[in-house]
Order: structure tokens, then sequence, then C-alpha cells
């Protein structure tokens, strides 16, 4: 566009009112081309912008920080370079003796002969050629003495000591440090331990003797190993083909490589616009990360916070904060007892708590402390597992079931620019006329309410009320995030018949504490995670508080699968003190309500459209199971809802968890019109195996054909035929479930 000219004006709005408008501007648009130049960042950019992005340029020329550190490495290089070159004079030494020695016995000659089956006939030349060869040794021997000597009468010690020099040098060439060198590999080696920060062939080494190099591949090394925290952190590149995802996965046989513990060892791919599949991250601990106490909780310090945030949740070995974005999913914990859920729990809860404008449901099925401070800012609250509480949780789910279709319905009304898609955002959320609150359920020991075999009527059905709380939390966990309802359930029986996988499938963010093996750890972070290194069995129980996360979405620390981290600590008094600012902020705002205002008023639900709205699937397991024979009835009880998520289940585990004799196992599910057939499924090593086991098809087929038989009458009739072989009922502690 090209200014023409420039005038001014004078606006008139009646004949006797003027009013001065400012200059107006007349333009035309001219077809000028591209505007060349103008737009161009000066040379000096880009010049400094090529030489950042340059690879020709060394790394210590484009920031200060890595030319200290390329300083130090060349200073750490001058003050060892002594040290190496004695040991490469040693390793030259044994070089030229290995040489020598093999000159002086003929051995090429020798073995040309013993393989084609004529050394005797050769012999006598052998002979005279080791001779010869001795005599030239002991003439070059006296004639270099020899020289030495008259060297050091004409010209004095000087020739003696440069002749020592250059024969150090040449013997130093000859020993230098390569593939191949003898010496290089002791049988016995000693501590490989932060060698390699100075030597990265050690760590190329490593790599190959962890098997996730080849013999003859080695590693790019991106970034030299510098000190970072309490450690030392360095990025590899791969070999082409080589994934960054199987040096994470085999981190522990790498651990053992260099020499440290695996806890010690962090692997991290390099993901973005700096990574690829084959780079990885490493870093490595000075001594163990998670032995050290875990620091308070940032969110002391601050008098609120926004619910939308990420909420401050713990540390990772190298100290970096790790944030947890809870709004718009929902978050399970699982560990064994006395490992850290509450803790972490409490921490999640924290961030909510402090948020005004959050709206909180606790079910404390603890029954304990815990959670008694936050009544004084909660919705709603209750603490013990009795069945009464049991059902007040129902009807808590049944109420925000009604509340979540509610809320769908009013954002249909709103317009597009308040709510741009069917998703609440922070603004609807604090908008207290529509009432669509941020609202957090919290649930401790939630296999508690799973569990419940109470006997409950639902749409003229009777089911068990642990099935009917399964099936509500589910659909609240799928339907409820995007219209702001964030569940977060704490357990310590993460098996497959507490926890339905149906449930699991929709729990977003996982985080595993310790727990007793890698199917409870699975069972919590999802199917194969073990295989593909993270396995919360393998965590010590020293360790309090640590676990590992696999977060929904992106955290602090980017678009990670999974990590392990240290949850922050939170005493009971700071505890205490959020839960009192929580009320104080709440009160301010004029948003204490419920039970925290002392208003429990009963609950007023339309129980069919609740039934409607989560579709009852409960009861089918428990309709599958009347009049089933055993063993097939401890299978199914064993399998609860995995009978539908899985395909397979291997013979092995299920003689592992029904304590059964595999022989008359095998014979009684055959002869209930089950039999065991080969199948390949994936090993915990990432390998592929065949093994025998049942395809839960035909587990459903036969349990639904013996449901429809008299099962009662068929296992009379096979005890009687041979009572030696009966097998028995599965315990309750087996199948996990717990008598009430
Ligand atoms: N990050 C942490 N740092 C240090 N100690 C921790 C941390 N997290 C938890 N702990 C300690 O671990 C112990 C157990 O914690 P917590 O009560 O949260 O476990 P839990 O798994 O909920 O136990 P339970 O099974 O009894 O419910 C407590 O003494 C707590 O102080």
């Amino acid at each position: 566009m090209t200014l023409d000219h420039e005038s001014r004006d004078l606006v008139h709005t009646d004949v006797h009112d003027v009013v001065h408008v400012g200059p107006v501007y007349d333009a035309e648009l001219v077809d000028g081309g591209a505007p060349t130049g103008v737009l161009r960042p000066p040379l000096r950019h880009r010049l400094a912008s090529w030489w950042q992005r340059s690879p020709r340029v060394p790394r210590a020329f484009k920031s200060r920080a890595q030319a200290v550190q390329a300083l130090k490495h060349a200073v750490v290089a001058v003050l060892r370079s002594p040290f190496r070159f004695l040991s490469a004079v040693a390793r030259g030494v044994v070089v030229v003796v290995r040489a020598w020695r093999r000159w002086v016995t003929v051995r090429d000659y020798r073995t040309a002969a013993e393989e084609a089956a004529k050394l005797a006939d050769k012999f006598t030349d052998i002979r005279a050629l080791t001779l010869f060869r001795w005599k030239v040794t002991t003439a070059v021997t006296v004639a270099a003495v020899v020289v030495m000597l008259v060297a050091d009468v004409l010209y004095g010690a000087r020739a003696l000591w440069i002749t020592g020099l250059a024969g150090a040098v040449t013997l130093a060439i000859a020993g230098r440090r390569k593939d191949g060198s003898p010496g290089r590999k002791a049988a016995l080696a000693g501590p490989r331990t932060l060698t390699w920060t100075m030597d990265p062939q050690v760590l190329v080494d490593a790599f190959r003797d962890a098997k996730l190099i080849g013999k003859d591949e080695t590693l790019r090394l991106v970034e030299r190993a510098t000190r970072s925290g309490d450690g030392w952190a360095m990025t590899v590149d791969l070999p082409a083909t080589r994934k960054a995802a199987d040096v994470i996965k085999h981190r522990e046989a790498l651990a053992s490589a260099l020499a440290v513990d695996e806890v010690q060892l962090i692997v991290e791919r390099v993901r973005g616009a700096g990574g690829h599949a084959g780079r990885v991250a490493m870093w490595v601990a000075d001594s163990d990360p998670y032995a050290k106490d875990s620091p308070p909780t940032p969110l002391l310090r601050v008098e609120s916070w926004d619910a939308w945030r990420p909420v401050p949740f713990g540390l990772d070995p190298r100290d970096r904060r790790i944030d947890l974005p809870l709004v718009w999913t929902s978050l399970l914990i699982g560990a064994l007892p006395r490992h850290g859920k509450t803790m972490a729990e409490r921490l999640a809860a924290a961030g909510l708590i402090l948020d005004p404008h959050a709206r909180l449901y606790v079910a404390d099925f603890k029954g304990g402390k815990d959670w008694k401070a936050c009544e004084q800012c909660a919705h709603r609250f209750f603490s013990g597992d009795d069945t009464d509480h049991v059902l007040m949780f129902k009807a808590w789910l049944e109420s925000l079931v009604v509340d979540v279709q509610g809320r769908y319905a009013r954002m249909q009304q709103l317009d597009d620019q308040i709510c741009p898609e069917s998703k609440i955002t922070p603004a609807i959320s604090r908008d207290s006329s529509v009432d669509m609150p941020v609202t957090a359920v919290i649930i401790d020991e939630a296999h508690i309410p799973l569990e419940d075999t109470t006997t409950v009527e639902v749409d003229g059905k009777k089911v068990k009320l642990g099935d009917y709380i399964g099936d509500l939390l589910t659909w609240l966990v799928r339907k409820g995030p995007a219209a702001g309802i964030v569940v977060i359930a704490a357990t310590q029986r993460p098996d497959s018949n507490t926890i339905p996988s149906r449930l699991r499938a929709v729990l977003g963010s996982r985080f595993a504490l310790r727990v007793m093996d890698w199917r409870d750890s699975n069972i919590i972070l999802g199917e194969q995670m073990n295989t593909r290194g993270y396995d919360a069995s393998t965590l010590l129980a020293s360790h309090k508080g640590v676990g590992i996360l696999r977060p929904d979405g992106e955290t602090s620390q980017g678009d990670v699968l999974a990590m392990t981290l240290r949850t922050y600590y939170m005493s009971n008094h700071d505890w205490q003190t959020i839960c009192q600012r929580g009320r104080a902020l709440r009160e301010a705002a004029g948003t204490l309500t419920g039970h925290a205002a002392g208003h429990d008023t009963a609950l007023e639900l339309d129980h069919a459209a609740v039934v409607k709205a989560i579709g009852s699937s409960t009861g089918d397991e428990a309709d599958m199971m009347v009049g089933l024979a055993e063993p097939l009835a401890s299978v199914v009880a064993y399998l609860g809802d995995d009978i539908d998520s899985r395909a397979f289940v291997p013979t092995a585990e299920l003689i592992d968890a029904l304590g059964v004799e595999p022989t008359a196992f095998g014979r009684q599910m055959a002869e209930l019109g089950c039999g065991s057939r080969r199948e390949r499924i994936p090993a915990d090593d990432g390998t592929v195996r065949q093994v025998r086991g049942y395809f839960t098809a035909d587990i459903r087929a036969a349990a639904r054909n013996d449901g429809a038989t008299d099962g009662a009458e068929r296992t009379r009739h096979r005890a009687r035929d041979n009572p030696s072989q009966r097998t028995e009922p599965v315990p309750s502690a087996v199948t996990g479930r717990k008598p009430r």
C-alpha cells in the first residue's frame, strides 16, 4: 500500500457545528510486489541464527555454558593426560612383545602347517626359521645397545632421553585405545562407575554389554557428560534402527553395565523438535535419588490455587517439579498399604481445596483421621466403611450422574462464545449462575464400596451394590470430565476383581506406588507397562511416596508416557492449614455449601433417569456365576471383568492364582467344555512366547452352557467318581473378594 497524499479534513455535522477530526489519509492499493528486504532480519541476526544452528560450528562456541563445560573437559583431559600416556605405553609394550613373540615363534607358518596337517614335514624348516629369528633378535638387541652406548659417549644423556621418549611415543601409539587393543577388556575390570563420564568409549562398551547396540555399532555423542543436579547428564544418539524405547525397557541391564543401582539411572527419550526415536537422555545420580526427605508441598506458600492449573505433585529424581493436571481427567492411585497413597491423594486434593470455586465430595472409606480436616470445606463428606456409608456414596454418585446430565443440557443453551465446545471452561466453572463448578469426587480405599456384596434393587432388578457403584463410577469417569467432574480414587487392592476393567479403562491418570508384583502394577498403570520399563513392584519398600506416574496429557516435564517421582511431603499440620485456608477462601467467595455449611440435605433423585443414563450392565457376572461348577466358577470369579477385556489367559496364571493341581484342573475344565489351547503372547522380556491357556470366549461359552445345566448335579457326580481329584473352592483371599 502506498500513501498518495495526506490531507486534513473537516466533517460538517451541522451547518453551524464544525468538528475537527484530525488527519485523514487517502490511500490506494498498488501492486508493488512482495516487500523484499523490508522484513528480512538484519545480517547480524541471520549470522547469529546460522551460527547457533550450524552443525559445523562446535558446540563449545555456541553458548557460554557450553564453552565453560568444554573448558572443564579440556582441563580434565590435560590433568589426565600423563596417566593416559603411561597406560598407553604399557599397552604398547604388550602389543610389541606379543607381535615379537608371534614373529619369533613363526606362528603364522606353524598355524598354516598345522591346518594342512603337515607340521611334521615342516618341523625342520620351522625350527630353522625360529633359530634364525632368535639370532636376528639377538643381533638387533646387541646392535641397539651398542648404538646407544656410542651415542651416550658422543652426545651424553640427552641422546638416551630423546631415544627413550621417541620409543615411548611409538609404544603409546601402538597401545592407544582402539577396538581390539590388547588389555582393553580386563577379565576382572575395576569399578566402571563414572568412568563413562570421562571416556565415552566406556559408555559405548556398556551399551554393547547390555546388548542395546551390536558389536560393530557405536553411539553418537549429542551432549557430553555434564554435571546436572546431583548427577551426570548425557545425551546420545543410538545407531539407526535402534530405539530409545528399548533402552528404557532394558534400563536395568544398562545400569548393571554401568555399575550403578538401577534407581540411580534415569533414561528418557528426547521428544519434540530436538529429539527423535533414537535419541536418549541419560542421567546418573551420584547416590539413590529417592533416599532423601521430600520437601513440603509448594501449595503451602500460596494463598489460593486455580483448580485449572496442574497441581504440584512431586519431584522427579533430578529434583524437577512435576505438576499434575486434574481437570478434564481423573486419577487412580494404587499401592500396598502404608506406602503413601493417602499422601498422594491429599496432594492432588489440596490444589482443589485451595480453589474456592471447586466443589468437593470426600468419601473416606478408611475411616481414620486422614481426611477429617477437609470436612470444613467439603460439599459432601463422610468417614467410615459401613454399608450405610456405601449406600450414602451410591446416593452421591446417582446425584452426580443427574448433575452431569443437567450440565450437558445447560451447556447446549449457552451461546458459542461462552461455551465453544461441549466442555466446561474456567469461566463457566466460576460462574455461579450456571452452577457448573469443578467438582472433585475423592475416594480413599475405593475397593471397599466396589467390593460391597449387599443386594440392592436397581430398576426392579436385584444387583450387588459394589457392581452398581462400579457402573455409576464408570459412567461418571467417562462422561464427567468434560462437565467438570474429577474423580480421584485411591486403593490398596488394585486387583482385577476389585477395580473393574471397564472402570480402569477410562481412568485417565494413574499413579502406582509400590505394589506386590508386575500384574498389580499393570492393573494400575495399564497393560504391558512392565514390558515398557515401568513396573511399580521394583520400587523399594524404603522409598515412601515414590511411585510411577502415568499422566493423562502433558505434565510440566512435557509429553511423556510415564515417569518415576517422589511426592511432596504434607504433614498433618500442613494439611490442616491448607484445609483451613480452603474454608476461609470459600467463606470469602460465598461458595461454602453442603456439609461444610451445615446443609447435609437428603438427596432427591430420579432413580429411573440414573438407570437409563448408565445403561445398567450390572449383574451379568453374577448371573453367569449362578450354578457354575468348579473349577469354572473359580476361573470366572478370578477373571472378574477381565473376562470381557482379555482375550486369553495362560494356564500357568490360573494355576498360580487358584492354587489348584494342574492335571486335575485341565481335565475338569475340559469336561466342562473348555479345553486349553496354544497361543502366542508377549513375554516380560519383550519376546513372543507360545503358551498353553484358555481363550476367554471359550470360558464364557462354557460358563453359559454350564450355568444352563444343573451344575450342582454334575459336581456331585464328579466328586463321587473321583474324590481324590476334587478341586477345592477358591478361598476369598485368592479371588480377592472380601467376605462381608
Ligand atoms: N513423599 C513422602 N515422603 C516421605 N514420607 C512419606 C511420603 N509419602 C508418604 N510418606 C509416609 O508414608 C507413610 C504412609 O503414608 P500414607 O498414610 O499416605 O500411606 P497409605 O498407603 O495411604 O497407607 P494406608 O494403606 O494405611 O492407607 C506415612 O508415614 C507417610 O508419612
